[in-house]
């Protein structure tokens, strides 16, 4: 049996630590902002945290000091420090696939060192970064050419997950740190009008692939691979030889690397205690190194390195991704909320909520336990979100009229992004005067005797009133850089991590999308070639029968 099955650990609803938080919660009642803040002056001042950059004001949540004494115990009685630690250690945390978990490694410096098996894993991520870094300087200053002779202009990220959503969501975050020369695009979907629309007016002799897929058999990847080879070698009119200046590969499996033809030699390299969603500060990350170079690639590593410091050491009054994954467990466990909804006031962050999707969804959307036992309690909320101003236009009526409960993460910036226009970075005190107007209206709302106070007809006195008691985190940053993007993004990772332990989860695992990519394997004979398909449900059956005769098959 693995070392970290939690052997023993008392289910999680029979802990003193979980009965004392829901007695807690009866005792609160509906117990509003309005008169905790009352009751408290110094509560705005008081209930923040900072954490590197990033400015976290926490005091507009449903709770009370009790309450977080209280959350801070149900994290103690569930040992989430000791996973923590065992995690930092490199022990094997991920039981169900018997790896360890050592994204932290990822952005330790170059003078740290962690074990695993006895080897120091540190050396390896410093020579890995070291190798992107000579191929990034190498493309960004036209030194690496294409089969023609000509500068690469375009690089394609080709990956899905994992491989695609952290380099796409951190290309948009720092696109103003981008070498704007050069064009950079994403394709994931298997839809090949993903792969059309990114290279239908880009020059092959200019465009590299970049083929990122730790496994290297996700049939959307290599689909799309094999059609940007044929799409590369038709319009250079070239043969195999060309593939080499255009393809580079990142994965875990150079044996499959090798087999789709891409020299071993161009090969970018990871490790299995990298799992795909913490990948992008590998060398999945390599599209964004050549946007934004090495120097700003290793600021955001050691932006990441700072919150992991933070993570592992502060103390748990002070520690922030602990604050932030106990404050979901309050709302997720206490208050029956379902979802949490990530709110960036940045345009640049326009990917941020998608990617945290994988982070957070597949992490934590589990429902045994780690020795294989039904939980008996929610675990990973729904994770939704745009930025901030254009989703008040268009679902914050729910926020703040609807019946359920949504507890968000307002996120903002002190300067608009580098390089801004004079013009344009005048709309940035109106951007955020939207993000601190919406908090201050989700938290405390508008009483009907105020409405009415203003001569609002009676019959439209509940439609216009605001209940207010809607709990939302601000994190305020003074400017958008590679090291508060990594800042963010660990943050969010150890508060999933934090989740995850207290609910007593795999949160590195996810068999949840295996059976899908099995049943699509099987369908697929039976769309083209009409095969039977044994033991098809009558719905599916009848769904590809339609299928065939819509295509004329
Ligand atoms: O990087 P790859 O091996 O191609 O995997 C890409 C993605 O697909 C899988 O199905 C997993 O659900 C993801 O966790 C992973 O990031």
């Amino acid at each position: 049996m693995s070392e970290m099955t939690m052997e023993g650990r008392t289910r999680l609803d029979q802990l003193p630590e979980w009965h004392a938080l829901a007695a807690h919660r009866k005792d609160l009642g509906d117990a509003h902002l309005r008169d905790l803040f009352e009751g408290d002056p110094e509560r705005g001042r008081r209930l923040t945290l900072q954490v590197g950059d990033l400015h976290v004001d926490y005091s507009k949540h449903l709770v009370t000091d009790e309450t977080l004494r209280l959350l801070r115990e149900l994290a103690r009685a569930t040992k989430v420090a000791e996973l923590r630690d065992a995690m930092f250690r490199g022990q094997r945390i991920n039981t169900t696939e018997d790896r360890a978990v050592l994204h932290i490694a990822l952005r330790a410096p170059r003078s740290a060192e962690i074990k695993l098996g006895g080897e120091d894993v540190v050396g390896e991520v410093h020579a890995v970064l070291a190798k992107m870094a000579v191929f990034a300087d190498r493309v960004r200053s036209g030194d690496w050419t294409g089969h023609t002779g000509k500068r690469i202009k375009n690089v394609v990220n080709v990956g899905i997950g994992g491989s695609d959503l952290g380099p796409k969501m951190a290309y948009e975050a720092l696109r103003a740190y981008s070498d704007r020369s050069m064009t950079f695009r994403f394709v994931s979907n298997v839809d090949g009008a993903d792969m059309h629309e990114a290279v239908r007016d880009l020059d092959p002799a200019e465009t590299l692939f970049i083929v990122a897929s730790k496994t290297f058999t996700t049939i959307e990847t290599i689909t799309n691979a094999l059609s940007a080879r044929d799409w590369l070698l038709t319009g250079l009119r070239a043969g195999e030889e060309a593939v080499a200046k255009h393809f580079v590969a990142v994965s875990t499996n150079a044996e499959k690397v090798a087999e789709f033809g891409i020299d071993t030699d161009n090969m970018f390299g990871f490790w299995d205690w990298v799992g795909g969603r913490y990948s992008y500060d590998s060398a999945i990350g390599l599209s964004l190194m050549v946007a934004i170079g090495p120097d700003c690639f290793r600021e955001m590593l050691a932006g990441f390195h700072l919150v992991d410091e933070h993570f592992a050491t502060a103390p748990p009054e002070e520690n922030v991704p602990l604050l932030m994954g106990l404050l979901g467990i309050w709302y997720d466990n206490f208050h029956d909320a379902q979802a949490h909804a990530v709110l960036p006031y940045s345009h640049y962050l326009s990917k941020f909520t998608d990617y945290l999707q994988q982070l957070d969804m597949e992490s934590n959307g589990k429902s045994v336990d780690r020795d294989g036992n039904r939980v008996g309690w929610q675990t990973g909320p729904i994770v939704w979100g745009t930025p901030g101003t254009n989703g008040q236009h268009a679902y914050y009526q729910l926020l703040h009229q609807g019946t359920k409960l949504v507890p968000a993460d307002l996120i903002g910036f002190a300067r608009p992004m580098k390089g801004m226009p004079p013009g344009l970075e005048s709309h940035h005190d109106l951007l955020m005067a939207n993000l601190f107007a919406q908090g201050q209206a989700l938290a405390f709302g508008k009483t009907s005797e105020e409405v009415a106070a203003e001569g609002v007809a009676e019959e439209l006195v509940p439609h216009k009133t605001f209940a207010g008691n809607r709990p939302t985190t601000t994190i305020l940053a003074s400017e958008l850089t590679p090291s508060v993007l990594g800042q963010l993004v660990a943050l969010y990772e150890h508060k999933v991590f934090v989740q995850g332990a207290v609910w007593n989860i795999d949160s590195f695992d996810q068999w949840g999308v295996e059976l899908g990519k099995v049943l699509a394997k099987r369908v697929e004979p039976a769309l083209t070639e009409g095969a039977e398909v044994p033991g098809l449900d009558t719905s599916t059956e009848h769904l590809v029968a339609t299928y065939r005769s819509l295509r004329g098959r």
